[in-house]
């Protein structure tokens, strides 16, 4: 008899799968501040870590497996099949090449697409009712692609979008009126990056819009210059690596909270890339950031908010830049399927 067969007598079946399985693909620094912000907070005890590189899958893997005592005795499982994956509820896509010197933006979205062309399909083939959170940049465009790649409904694919935009742009204004980022409400729509949109006209503490108090707020003749945050969102990326040569914990801890309202299915509203074709007399087939609720089935309703025309001109204009971006891709696309 082995020790365990004299420690332990059999009752009930061990369970392997839970309903909270999550897979992180990339294991890069973002997948692990993913990885790490969901196991420390709670969010799911069952995790699969999915990549190329062998040695990166098996340090980490046993890396977090030392920790587990600091836990809740989570399972992870580092692997390179796919089938591995199986049963996931949802997969968050951190994978993606990186930009080479002189790089252009569209050569660096063939690229993606094509080792999306390997990650999409297997993770939608094993986990056929799983729900893809796309991270990777050009996030909004990789969405799309990641959507045609599935073959899933709309409301099973999104990007995490603006939700990390937004959230820097609620720090920094909470920064500026020293209260809570959770006490200032205000929205960043549109694409993740330099075309984002600020939504001033609903920035709000308690109800109370900033444009009410000061109407000039996020204009060009405002004295206190408040439309300087949102530069600074949208500069916040090329800074920080600038200055540590990539950014993983605040885009981890997001993509950590939009899994959370998903497993508990919260009905919690975040800025989220989704398809917006007939949103804001959007016209074309692109994915860009609204707000949206997410339940435990995905993308449940995308909230219609009152936009200036200011505001809904902005928003087209990214959409345009989005139409542009996928013109390049969509034939790699559909040549693919
Ligand atoms: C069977 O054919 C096949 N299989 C796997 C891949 C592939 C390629 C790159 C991948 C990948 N990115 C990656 C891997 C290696 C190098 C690079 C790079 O940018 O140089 C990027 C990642 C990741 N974590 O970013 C994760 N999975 C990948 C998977 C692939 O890509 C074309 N093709």
């Amino acid at each position: 008899m082995s020790v365990k067969e004299g420690l332990f007598t059999p009752v009930g079946e061990s369970i392997e799968k839970t309903s909270s399985r999550v897979t992180v693909v990339g294991t890069g620094a973002v997948g692990m501040a993913t990885v790490v912000s969901l196991l420390m907070q709670g969010i799911t005890h069952d995790v699969v870590l999915m990549d190329v590189m062998e040695d990166k899958l098996k340090g980490e893997l046993m890396d977090l497996q030392h920790g587990a005592l600091f836990l809740k005795n989570p399972k992870i499982v580092a692997s390179k099949d796919y089938k591995d994956s199986a049963g996931s509820k949802i997969c968050i896509v951190t994978a993606g090449a990186r930009q080479q010197e002189g790089e252009s933006r569209l050569a660096l979205v063939q690229r993606n697409t094509d080792i999306f062309k390997h990650i999409i399909p297997p993770l939608v083939q094993y986990s056929p009712d799983t729900i893809l959170m796309i991270v990777s940049n050009p996030c909004d465009i990789l969405t799309y692609v990641a959507w045609k790649l599935s073959g899933l409904p709309q409301h099973k694919v999104f990007g995490s979008g603006t939700n990390l935009d937004t959230s820097r742009f609620r720090f920094l204004i909470s920064e500026r009126l020293g209260c809570s980022s959770n006490s200032v409400h205000g929205w960043i729509i549109g694409e993740h990056g330099d075309t984002s949109v600020p939504v001033w006209s609903g920035v709000n503490v308690a109800g109370v819009r900033l444009k009410d108090v000061q109407p000039k707020v996020g204009t060009d003749d405002d004295p206190e210059e408040w439309k300087k945050l949102h530069s600074q969102v949208v500069n916040s990326a090329y800074e920080i690596i600038k200055l540590k040569g990539y950014t993983n914990w605040a885009i981890g801890l997001s993509a950590a909270s939009l899994t959370n309202t998903i497993l508990k299915n919260l009905h919690h509203v975040h800025a989220v890339s989704v398809m917006v074709k007939g949103f804001h007399d959007i016209k074309s087939e692109v994915y860009l950031s609204l707000p949206v609720m997410l339940n435990s089935n995905g993308v449940s309703h995308v909230i219609q908010q009152q936009l200036t025309e200011e505001e809904t001109k902005a928003l087209q204009k990214s959409a345009a830049v989005m139409e542009e971006g996928l013109r390049g891709v969509t034939e790699e696309v559909y040549l693919s399927l």
